[in-house]
């Protein structure tokens, strides 16, 4: 059955959550599930803004059905062709055959290569600022190309102020219960599951975010309807800061993410060490991962928040170890950039794990190798313990020079 919630004066939430789903695209762990958000206006003509996934399609289709009330749906606002939010399309033309589809050329051609509607005469195409009036409401149409996908648009409704963003301002994670981001402890509920649906699905696009932030700057909002995850209507300037640090590659803490890779536990010896140190000296901010252990998209999301990181891997093959070269390539892949990161590599013959990190890292944009990177015969002796409190000593002064305290 049904389950709705008015938002604001006609205007209507009509999405729902998948607790079920394992990956999100296939690729990302979602534990705590993933939300779909769509938004029916009830005017003299109606709209629908966005659609869903297939995986909630039949209850969205009765959400619909019911805000509609027997009306038929004027208008079907396509912000995103990305199909988490597009499963419905066809449906809902099959259901309202003279519905007009609004979007731009793009969303169009997107349209026709993912699904075979043959219905061009309901394509509404609009330009950059066009106005669609619906009654008491009026929608305004704002592109934001590459914020992920070269026809994402944004759409604002300019009686309530309500901007509905598409993915941006999204985050990983069911509703629990309740929609609006007031109604739960963001920080601790979501935060962490935001970055990481920015730093993994829109980080690479930075400059495209800040190109949308400033375009939105000029409006006046006062909520924000994302396809994914809550809806915001107090203190937006906390997740438009959050949207504005991210999208810069600005650090938002100064503090330690050391991701290592290791098959014996020698490498993770030396990790162990370097994070014990650190820790005699006061830094409390420090994450630490087993690349072959936890998914990626959790250690990436910690390289998006902190500012420093270490990296250890042992030699494989000649060549780096797999998993860390993959890990590496997929940051780099995302454009992760302005970090300070310290190297710690391992061997038995011949080491070329210290070489292939550097290049991987100085490959990136405005990365800073801390120290002198410290290599590993096997396993650490003791004899290498001043070389090894050199470069603690080292991530530590980097860290203080930044500000930690
Ligand atoms: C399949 C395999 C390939 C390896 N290839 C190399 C290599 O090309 N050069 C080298 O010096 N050591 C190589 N090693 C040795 C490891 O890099 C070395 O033993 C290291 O100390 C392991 O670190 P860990 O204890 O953190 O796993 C290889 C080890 C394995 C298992």
């Amino acid at each position: 059955m049904y389950y709705v919630q008015e938002i604001a004066d006609s205007i209507h939430w009509v999405g729902g959550s998948d607790r079920r789903l394992e990956r999100f695209e296939n690729m990302f762990p979602i534990p705590h599930g993933v939300a779909y958000n769509s938004y029916l206006i009830m005017d003299e003509k109606t709209a629908l803004i966005d659609t869903v996934d297939s995986s909630i399609s039949a209850l969205y289709l009765e959400n619909v059905t019911h805000v509609l009330g027997g009306r038929s749906l004027d208008y079907l606002v396509i912000n995103h062709m990305e199909p988490d939010h597009c499963a419905n399309i066809e449906e809902l033309v099959r259901r309202y055959p003279d519905v007009k589809i609004v979007g731009n050329s793009k969303t169009f051609q997107f349209i026709e290569q993912f699904y075979s509607l043959n219905k061009s005469e309901n394509y509404c195409e609009v330009k950059e600022g066009d106005q669609l009036a619906l009654g008491k409401h009026t929608l305004q149409f704002f592109f934001a190309p590459m914020v992920h996908w070269p026809e994402v648009m944004v759409t604002y409704e300019q009686t309530e102020k309500i901007l509905f963003s598409a993915d941006a301002f999204g985050t990983f994670g069911a509703h629990p219960g309740t929609i609006f981001s007031d109604q739960v402890d963001f920080e601790h509920v979501y935060l962490d599951e935001a970055r990481r649906y920015y730093a993994n699905i829109v980080g690479k696009y930075g400059i495209q975010v800040q190109a949308a932030l400033k375009k939105l700057a000029a409006l006046e909002i006062r909520m924000i309807c994302s396809v994914h995850g809550p809806v915001w209507r107090k203190n937006l300037a906390y997740i438009l800061d959050k949207y504005d640090r991210w999208s810069r590659y600005e650090p938002e803490q100064k503090g330690v993410v050391l991701l290592y890779a290791s098959m014996y536990g020698n490498t993770e010896n030396v990790m162990n060490r370097i994070a014990g140190k650190l820790g005699e000296k006061g830094v409390r901010d420090m994450r630490m991962y087993d690349v072959s252990k936890t998914h990626p998209s959790y250690i990436i999301a910690d390289a998006w928040k902190y500012s420093h990181m270490v990296i250890g891997a042992p030699t494989y093959n000649m060549g780096l170890y797999f998993v860390m070269e993959a890990l590496l390539h997929e940051m780099a892949g995302l454009n992760l950039q302005n970090r300070k990161v310290a190297l710690v590599g391992n061997y038995t013959w011949a080491c070329k794990s210290v070489p292939i990190l550097r290049n991987l890292i100085e490959n990136m944009k405005k990365m800073q190798i801390v120290g002198k990177p410290f290599e590993v015969n096997s396993a650490m002796k003791a004899a290498q313990e001043p070389e090894l409190d050199k470069l603690v000593e080292d991530i530590y002064t980097s860290l203080i020079a930044d500000g930690y305290q």
